[in-house]
């Protein structure tokens, strides 16, 4: 941070841009005197758009060539969507702040169909998610599952081709675009668990930067860090990044308990593991460990195994 002036690093996508201009606008209102400007990088995740993300593999595919701009001192900041980072923050940056989610849920999008309950037999679904194949295929498993990568723009774009009867997309990065008229339905949380930190963004910033840390302290929602807490630690637990299909949801409600309810899958969908405890907001961490333990023990550490991974 030179003389007042801030710089972002983001994707250049049309939603990380949105939400890069979002928190620029929310730094700004907040101190006046502070320029943000925005410096437009190209990550992995970003140049290799034919291969779904579980089979590209590495961790980090959004975020690492942003991170690596951090460290060398080329931009003070990046925003992230929360979900896109991986649940280990390397040495020397940190995240600053987790915003409210705006919507944790995932959207059902269909030129002529309301509901997933509406679809044919065998009907053509969009999504390169393993988390959305496997509990699309828990409650349908007569769907025909078609891999669907690109920003949202371009999978709107082939959903209206006509190369899929529905698409599955968060509906957060919809309605951040002004496209929220496109959700049918959002798939209740019974039938889909959202990913880590769906919904949420990150302000991620070097850990030694202490002037810019309190600059942005701001925006942080304390419910949301909590959730987050017990999300991120589930997943590090099971050692999960896009490539296993795992869900996780977590809020402060009533009391302000924190409830947590999670699930491991089959890629296939044919068996679910899922549970949900609840406990102290300070004891997320715990809570998030303590039902991936109870989900690896209930059948998740062989579907795991399956595919490659050893917890
Ligand atoms: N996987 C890419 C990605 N990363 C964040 C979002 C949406 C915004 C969010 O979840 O905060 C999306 C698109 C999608 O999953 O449909």
């Amino acid at each position: 941070m030179n003389s007042g002036t801030i710089t972002i690093g983001t994707r250049a996508s049309k939603l990380a841009l949105w939400q890069a201009e979002y928190i620029a606008g929310e730094i700004e209102k907040r101190h006046p005197d502070c320029r943000v400007e925005l410096k437009k990088m190209t990550t992995k995740g970003d140049r290799i758009l034919d291969a779904p993300l579980a089979k590209i593999g590495g961790k980090g595919l959004f975020t690492k060539e942003l991170e690596q701009a951090m460290l060398a001192g080329e931009i003070d900041l990046a925003v992230h969507s929360l979900k896109d980072m991986p649940t280990e923050v390397p040495e020397g940056l940190m995240i600053g702040a987790i915003t409210a989610r705006l919507d944790a849920g995932d959207a059902f999008v269909s030129v002529r169909y309301k509901a997933i309950e509406e679809l044919p037999q065998g009907a053509r679904v969009g999504t390169s998610s393993l988390r959305r194949r496997a509990q699309l295929l828990a409650v349908r498993p007569d769907l025909t599952i078609l891999d669907l990568r690109g920003n949202v723009n371009t999978r709107l774009a082939k959903l209206d081709a006509g190369e899929f009867d529905a698409i599955v997309l968060a509906a957060a990065g919809l309605k951040r675009l002004g496209l929220g008229e496109r959700i049918r339905t959002i798939l209740p949380r019974a039938m889909i668990l959202p990913a880590v930190g769906q919904g949420a963004l990150a302000i991620e910033c070097r850990a030694d930067d202490l002037q810019v840390r309190e600059l942005i302290d701001f925006l942080c929602d304390p419910h949301m860090t909590a959730a987050a807490t017990a999300e991120r630690a589930f997943l590090r637990r099971v050692e999960g990044g896009c490539q296993i299909p795992v869900g996780v949801y977590a809020e402060v409600g009533e009391g302000s308990m924190l409830h947590v309810e999670a699930m491991i899958a089959s890629v296939d969908g044919m068996r679910v593991c899922r549970s949900r405890t609840m406990g102290a907001t300070d004891t997320a961490e715990k809570l998030g460990i303590a039902l991936a333990e109870e989900l690896l023990d209930v059948g998740g550490r062989d579907i795991l195994k399956e595919i490659g991974i050893t917890v």
